[in-house]
């Protein structure tokens, strides 16, 4: 099977690296600068290992295709343009697979490429790019999850299943992989509601009179949208999130946050606007999501002002 992994960041890198160790034919779509970055292979390293993995790498003109299966391993904001570039890598037997967290590319995909072509998927990894280019794994546990939309277990979910076994992370084909990829986005809009809101890392948020009982209105907020649109968390859902979320000294922050934090490009549209939107669809206030989503519209506004004739760049 030829696999194409679309962006080698964080999450492709580390996926893709473990992929290409396992002697699968994959290539990384990449733009010049990474190529020229992975000349000499991409270096992963985390808890016990640091290893460069030779890859193969494609820039989109030279991207020759059909390709069996396409990861999509790009932040949102990427993904209009992703899609333009991976046009020749897709044929009629292409499945697509995209990664990404959230759920609203899932409508686009489906336009595109129709339904059936494109699978549900999460990973569940803490990973990031280095400023020397290294993908740091920051949490020892790396999975990935995927299925069919519809749920039937086709012979293109098993063929895609036998492609990404792996060692190096935990690979599960979803029952109902909608419901886990709102599960993933619930707690992923907590996360980032909470720690853009309170512009700190959990322990602080939790050391802080007030903070527990805001964490905690705000886990309900999320939940209740998701079982409104008809994905109430399950109980172990529930369960993770009030361990990440009110544990003692965490030292987490969303990478929504760090990427607000560092300046950077954000999917705060793609995670809290689109969360927000369905919130609207389904009746209900979420006036802690809505705060949040009208604080980071209000950073790019400063942020855009800020780099004036500059703005063209920002990254
Ligand atoms: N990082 C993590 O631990 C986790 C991330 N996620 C989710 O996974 C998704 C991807 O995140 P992450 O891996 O962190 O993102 P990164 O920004 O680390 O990586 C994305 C990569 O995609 C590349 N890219 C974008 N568009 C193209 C294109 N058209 N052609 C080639 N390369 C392209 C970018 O390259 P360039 O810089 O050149 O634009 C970048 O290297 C997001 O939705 C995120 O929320 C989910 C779980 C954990
Ligand atoms: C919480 C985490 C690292 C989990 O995979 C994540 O996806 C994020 O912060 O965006």
């Amino acid at each position: 099977m030829r696999t194409l992994i679309v962006g080698a960041g964080a999450t492709g890198g580390y996926f893709g690296t473990r992929l290409a160790q396992a002697g699968r034919d994959v290539t990384f779509l990449v733009h010049p600068h990474r190529a020229e970055q992975l000349r000499a292979g991409l270096r992963v390293h985390g808890p016990g290992y640091d290893e460069t993995v030779p890859v193969r790498t494609a820039t989109a003109d030279r991207l020759e295709g059909p390709y069996d299966l396409v990861l999509l391993m790009v932040k949102a904001w990427s993904l209009d343009s992703a899609l333009e570039d991976i046009a020749p890598a897709v044929g009629p037997d292409t499945t697509i697979l995209p990664l990404l967290n959230g759920m609203a590319h899932l409508e686009r995909l489906n336009r595109r490429f129709g339904e059936d072509a494109v699978l549900g998927g999460i990973v569940r990894v803490v990973c990031a790019v280095q400023p020397d280019g290294a993908v740091l794994q920051m949490k020892p546990h790396a999975s990935l999850t995927f299925g069919a939309q519809d749920r039937r277990p086709t012979e293109r979910v098993a063929r895609v299943g036998q492609e990404l076994a792996a060692p190096g992370f935990r690979l599960s084909v979803a029952d109902n992989i909608m419901a886990s990829m709102w599960h993933k986005w619930a707690f992923i809009t907590a996360g980032g509601t909470i720690t853009c809101l309170m512009r700190g890392a959990i322990g602080h948020v939790i050391a802080a009179p007030g903070g527990k009982e805001f964490i905690l209105d705000v886990i309900d907020e999320t939940e209740r949208v998701a079982a409104a649109a008809g994905y109430a968390p399950s109980a172990a859902a529930h369960a993770a999130s009030l361990e990440m979320f009110t544990e003692e000294g965490s030292v987490f922050t969303s990478s929504l946050y760090r990427d607000v934090l560092a300046g950077r490009h954000h999917e705060g549209e793609h995670l809290l606007g689109e969360y927000v939107a369905v919130a609207e669809r389904v009746g209900m206030e979420v006036p802690l999501t809505r705060l949040a989503l009208a604080q980071l519209r209000v950073h790019d506004l400063a942020r855009l002002d800020q780099a004036g004739p500059d703005r063209a760049r920002l990254g």
